[in-house]
C-alpha cells in the first residue's frame, strides 16, 4: 500500500469540512475523487500535501507518518498539480525543471536534464521548451504544471482538475499518458475530475465525497444512477457501450 488516509478530520475555523475520511491506495492505481463543488475535494487533496494540517487523522505514504516527514521528503513523494497557481516568469524548460528541486543538490545533473526532456516530449511540448509561461495558453500551462510534478518522479501524484482547461483531445491524451506512466512506474494517483465519463475512463477507483464524509468507494460498480443523483442532485442514465459505463444526464 502506498497511501492511507486514516480518519482525516479538518475544518477551516469551525467549519468542518472533512469527517473521519479514511482510504487507501495501491501503487499504481488512480483513484478518482467525485463530488459537488465545496465537497471539500481540494481540501483532501492539501491535506494529503501537507499544504493543510488536519484537526486529526494521519496520513501515511508507505507506512511513514507524513506529518513527521521532513518537507525535501515530500516533495519527492508527493508531486501536486493544484486548480490555482501562481508561477513567476520563466521558460517551459525551467518550469518543468523547478521539479527536480528536491533532487538537485549543487547542480543540475544530465539525469535531471534528461528527465526534464523526455517528459516534455511525452506531453508534446518540446516546441514550447523556450518560450515563457506567461505566453502559454490556459490548457498549455496545465500541461506544463502535469509535466513539473512528474519531474519530481512522486510516488504519490495529486491532480485537482488537471485537464479543466484542455480540449477533448488533450483531456484523452494526457490523462492516457498519466495513466500509462502510473502503470510503468508504479505511480498512485488521486485525481479530482468533474466530468463522470472521464472519470470512469481514467481511473480504476472512485471515492465520492457527501456531506463531509465518504459516501462510497470502490470501484466501477460504486458509479450507479442511485448514487448519483444522491451526490449531485442530478438524474442520470447509465448506459454501456463497449462494456463500458456511460454517464447521460437526462
Ligand atoms: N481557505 C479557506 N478558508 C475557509 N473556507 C474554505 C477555504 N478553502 C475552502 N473553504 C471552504 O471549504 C469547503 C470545501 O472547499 P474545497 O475547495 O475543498 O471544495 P472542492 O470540493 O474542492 O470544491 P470545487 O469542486 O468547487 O473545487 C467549501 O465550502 C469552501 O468554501
Amino acid at each position: 500500500m502506498i497511501l492511507r488516509v486514516d480518519n482525516l478530520t479538518f475544518s477551516y475555523h469551525s467549519k468542518l469540512v472533512l469527517d473521519k475520511v479514511s482510504f487507501s491506495i495501491e501503487r499504481g492505481e488512480c483513484v478518482a475523487v467525485l463530488g459537488v463543488n465545496g465537497a471539500g475535494k481540494s481540501t483532501l487533496l492539501k491535506c494529503i500535501n501537507k499544504i493543510l494540517v488536519p484537526d486529526s487523522g494521519v496520513v501515511y505514504i508507505e507506512n511513514k507518518d507524513l506529518s513527521k516527514m521532513p518537507q525535501i521528503e515530500v516533495a519527492k513523494n508527493i508531486g501536486y498539480v493544484p486548480q490555482r497557481t501562481n508561477v513567476s516568469r520563466m521558460t517551459v524548460f525551467d518550469a518543468v525543471l523547478l521539479g527536480r528541486k528536491p533532487y538537485i543538490k549543487l547542480d543540475v545533473t544530465d539525469k535531471d536534464i534528461e528527465i526534464v526532456k523526455d517528459i516534455l516530449r511525452h506531453l508534446s511540448l518540446e516546441k514550447y521548451s523556450l518560450k515563457y509561461i506567461d505566453e502559454l495558453s490556459g490548457g498549455e500551462f496545465q500541461k506544463v504544471l502535469i509535466a513539473r510534478a512528474l519531474a519530481q518522479e512522486p510516488k504519490v501524484l495529486l491532480l485537482d482538475e488537471p485537464t479543466s482547461s484542455l480540449d477533448l483531445k488533450n483531456q484523452i491524451e494526457v490523462l492516457d499518458f498519466i495513466k500509462k506512466i502510473a502503470r510503468e512506474r508504479g505511480i498512485s494517483v488521486v485525481i479530482i475530475i468533474h466530468d463522470l465519463n472521464l472519470a470512469l475512463r481514467f481511473a480504476d477507483k472512485f471515492i465520492m465525497i457527501k456531506d463531509n464524509k465518504i459516501y462510497s468507494a470502490g470501484g466501477q460498480e460504486v458509479i450507479t444512477e442511485e448514487a448519483i443523483r444522491d451526490v449531485y442532485s442530478v438524474d442520470v442514465k447509465i448506459e454501456k457501450i463497449r462494456n463500458k459505463k456511460i454517464v447521460i444526464p437526462v
